[in-house]
């Protein structure tokens, strides 16, 4: 399991291109017949993917996490990106199709990715209390229309774990998906000091990427994204991006609180 370290305001707006995507964007979570995971010093939160391409993939119990097993101590948000899957859980079985959600709680001991063609994306934080292993398909969270095609950033915005859905001790976790012609995410831009974020950009057109901005409100700085690869977002960092076509991504935090909507909205004019 990679680590990656926090940075500071300070010393992130001294980066130059390399240093920034060493430390923000994690670019190889989707490898084939893999369970790839990076364990980030942002509220702990570990990032990461499994592609099982037809064999089972057991959740490994990374050394660093000094635990029995991996969900000791933590709690797990698995979203399928690709085709129909299955999820085992202590032998129970949880059929995920495309953009479904799987919450896992505390405690349980034996997860397993299953599917040929599922792709699942993983965030996973650490947890006090245990709370129902729940799923909920795209279907089931109720999707809410934002942006406008004037300002290119039309998009439907899925909630799967958070204060008002599944129940979690900090993980928040969700899906946007923007119209076609639409390019803009999260503009106007926030941040939420209490809660860092992850973003998985995905769905993103062959030969088409994303220009993520990230830093403090005064200080942006871009970051070249392709399909599939995720950033972190510190929570003092805005965290917004461009497309040069429609895309999707999956968003996750973990941190003081679960409210979706406290944000800090970071007025347009202020921007630099
Ligand atoms: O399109 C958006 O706007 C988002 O999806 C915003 C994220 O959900 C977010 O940043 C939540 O804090
Ligand atoms: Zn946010």
């Amino acid at each position: 399991m990679q680590q990656r370290y926090a940075c500071s305001p300070r010393e992130t707006a001294a980066f130059d291109t390399a240093a920034l995507r060493e430390h923000f964007l994690l670019e190889n979570l989707f490898l084939t017949g893999q369970i790839s995971l990076v364990y980030t010093h942002y509220d702990r939160m570990v990032v990461g993917g499994a592609v099982p391409a037809g064999a089972e993939l057991p959740l490994p119990n990374p050394e660093a996490l000094k635990a029995d097993y991996f969900l000791e101590r933590r709690e797990l948000g698995i979203l399928n990106v690709g085709t129909a899957g299955y999820v085992l859980v202590d032998g129970t079985r949880h059929e995920l199709g495309n953009q479904d959600c799987l919450y896992v709680g505390r405690g349980a001991q034996n997860v397993r990715f299953g599917g040929n063609g599922a792709r699942y994306y993983l965030l996973s934080a650490p947890a006090h209390a245990t709370h129902p292993t729940t799923r909920r398909t795209q279907a089931e969270a109720t999707p809410v229309g934002m942006g406008t095609p004037e300002a290119a950033n039309q998009r439907t915005i899925y909630k799967y774990i958070y204060a008002e859905g599944i129940q979690s001790c900090q993980l928040v976790m969700g899906l946007t998906q923007l119209q076609p012609g639409n390019v803009w995410n999260t503009m106007p831009a926030h941040t939420h000091d209490r809660r860092m974020e992850a973003y998985l950009y995905f769905h993103l057109p062959e030969g088409q990427r994303v220009l993520h901005l990230m830093g403090e409100p005064t200080q942006t700085r871009p970051l070249w994204v392709f399909n599939e690869q995720a950033i972190l977002s510190p929570p003092w960092s805005i965290h917004t991006g461009c497309g040069t076509s429609a895309y999707a991504f999956i968003w996750g935090m973990a941190g003081e609180n679960r409210a979706y909507t406290d944000m800090d909205a970071v007025p347009l004019a202020t921007l630099q």
